[in-house]
């Protein structure tokens, strides 16, 4: 299948701040891939560096076989960032007109509008759209220019569900067109609505790059909290945290846990089993690998 975006090796670093170390991805035609990770974990260093907004500090970053750098290869692409400032004063019929000017075959403003279930606000100004609206208006932008590949940085944040799902259906159709889409989210079941692909990044890393199923199950962990004078050595402790006497372990298997402590006659109380969040998910994740640089 033909790679469309790819990062060999790539760092970036901002002053000391490393926001990706040697990351190696492949973006392959017709994918939807899924971007997921917490706070600062490099997503957005990595769509601005396929977008060409940035540069590596190390690596190569190529996109359509070329460089991000060249505005021929960038035409192809289509890229909504985290925030985006649209003109309050314009109607939202003139802004999509406007963007779509710059292309050279573009998707009709009916068309493209209508595909994010904005047709009947062409004549509203921006400064009228609700903050849903506006996002949305946001995201049918990258569209525009009919791209090969489009790059969506936390698209439904801040969206209630109706808004939500009238944003996941325009990416659907796209997608479903043969289209190639990377987005992020910081929630697996928004990914899991939209892609196959998932690639999980934390501390600047690439976790995994597997299918929801299989990283579903990565971090399908479970959070054990229990009162205790000490604790033995357990089996499958991801990551473990001491306040007081209380004890709290990220465990994949919490049957497993429970049988063990019975086992091993330590006396304990307050026991709680909780899923894991996907952030106590990705640190237990990374602390198991220590980053390099
Ligand atoms: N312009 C910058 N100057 C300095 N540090 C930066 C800059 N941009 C990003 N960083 C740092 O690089 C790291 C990765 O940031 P990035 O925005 O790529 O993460 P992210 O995964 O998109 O986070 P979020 O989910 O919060 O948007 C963070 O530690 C961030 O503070």
């Amino acid at each position: 299948m033909t790679v469309l975006a790819r990062a060999i090796d790539v760092t970036r670093r901002y002053g000391d701040v490393l926001a990706l170390g040697h990351v190696l991805l492949d973006i392959r035609a017709g994918e939807l891939v899924g971007l997921l990770g917490p706070n600062g974990a490099g997503k957005s260093t990595l769509i601005n560096l396929f977008a060409g907004l940035r540069r590596p500090t190390s690596g190569t970053v190529e996109l359509f076989g070329g460089s991000p750098l060249d505005p021929v290869m960038r035409r192809g692409i289509g890229v909504t960032p985290q925030e985006t400032g649209l003109p309050e004063s314009l109607r939202v019929g003139e802004i999509t007109r406007f963007v779509s000017a710059h292309f050279p075959d573009p998707v009709g403003t009916t068309e493209l509008l209508a595909g994010f279930g904005l047709e009947d606000l062409a004549r509203r100004q921006v400064g009228g759209l609700s903050g849903g609206q506006r996002r949305r208006l946001a995201v049918a932008l990258a569209f525009a220019g009919r791209p090969k590949l489009v790059f969506l940085d936390e698209p439904t944040t801040g969206l209630d569900v109706e808004a939500r799902r009238a944003l996941w259906d325009g990416i659907r159709s796209f997608h479903a067109e043969g289209g190639t889409v990377l987005l992020t989210s910081h929630y697996l079941e928004e990914i899991e609505a939209l892609a196959e692909r998932v690639v999980v990044v934390g501390s600047g890393r690439l976790l995994a790059d597997d299918t929801v199923t299989a990283v579903r199950g990565l971090v399908g962990t479970r959070r054990v909290s229990l009162v205790a004078a000490h604790l033995p050595e357990l089996p499958g402790v991801l990551a473990a945290e001491r306040s007081g006497d209380r004890f709290e372990l990220v465990v994949n298997d919490p049957d497993r846990l429970v049988v063990e402590l019975v086992r091993s006659g330590t006396p304990f109380s307050g026991l709680e089993i909780r899923p894991a969040t996907l952030e106590e998910a990705f640190l237990a994740l990374t602390s198991k690998t220590p980053a390099h640089a």
